[in-house]
């Protein structure tokens, strides 16, 4: 089934981009027509591998306002325990702060700190995590996500069996009559997206796909890449 909205975002993965350059790497894919900036957060103790903290998105977002780059930044932390980094992302500038329900040990309390912060909020599902953690805290959700890899690494190979989860999930949200956005995260490529899409995802975090563009021989590479995917999308329906 086709998400109910049509309305479908691409978010880039800057875990893939040049970090020496990630300014300009989001400028350039934000100017190349992405929605929004998904920014990868690892604790190497809730997942295997270390990435960038609250600082870096400070300073990616006082560039962003300065540059006039508008687009939201999408927090997905992978991290435990989740609560002081929710209060430090809010005041870095984040738009939504995702986190996985198995990382926080009062997940309403974590929803609720999201939310009074003023930022979306929303709960990340691993492979194997059930999605019945939604059932007592879906009217505090902003967003879905489902991790289409085990987290930890870009590059990864998307699971196929996360396509029935994104079905299970899309047909919570539309029952929940709630403006939720699903997001779908981990080897989203362009040979695959258009059967996520249809399995029900409406944002298609993308870091290796995109961000290979910029090694590549095509100086429009940023570009081709994000146009390949809405027009994937726009077939997809
Ligand atoms: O959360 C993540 C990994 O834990 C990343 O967002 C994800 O892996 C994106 O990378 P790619 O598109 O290359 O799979
Ligand atoms: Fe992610």
């Amino acid at each position: 089934m086709a998400a109910a909205s049509m309305d479908h975002k691409i978010a880039p993965s800057i875990l893939s981009a040049d970090f020496a350059r990630l300014g300009q790497e989001v400028e350039e894919v934000i100017q190349s027509g992405a929605d929004l900036i998904h920014f990868d957060v690892m604790d190497n103790h809730y997942v295997p591998n270390l990435t960038i903290g609250p600082a870096v998105c400070k300073s990616l977002y006082a560039h962003m306002q300065r540059t006039g780059i508008e687009a939201p930044i999408d927090v997905h932390l992978m991290v435990s325990p989740v609560d002081q980094l929710i209060e430090q992302f809010i005041d870095a500038g984040a738009s939504y702060i995702t986190f996985h329900p198995e990382a926080s040990q009062h997940i309403d309390r974590s929803l609720a700190l999201i939310r009074d912060g003023g930022c979306k909020a929303g709960l990340v599902f691993n492979p194997a995590t059930p999605l019945s953690y939604l059932d007592y805290v879906i009217d505090k959700l902003d967003m879905v996500l489902i991790m289409s890899v085990n987290p930890g690494f870009g590059g990864q190979s998307f699971i196929p069996a996360m396509l029935d989860k994104l079905r299970d999930a899309r047909r919570i949200i539309d029952q929940s009559g709630r403006a939720i956005r699903l997001e779908v995260d981990g080897g989203v490529k362009l040979d695959n997206v258009v059967e996520i899409a249809r399995a029900g995802a409406d944002t298609f975090v993308a870091g290796s796909a995109v961000f290979s563009a910029h090694r590549s021989d095509d100086p429009h590479g940023y570009d081709s890449v994000i146009r390949g995917f809405r027009e994937r999308l726009a077939d997809a329906g």
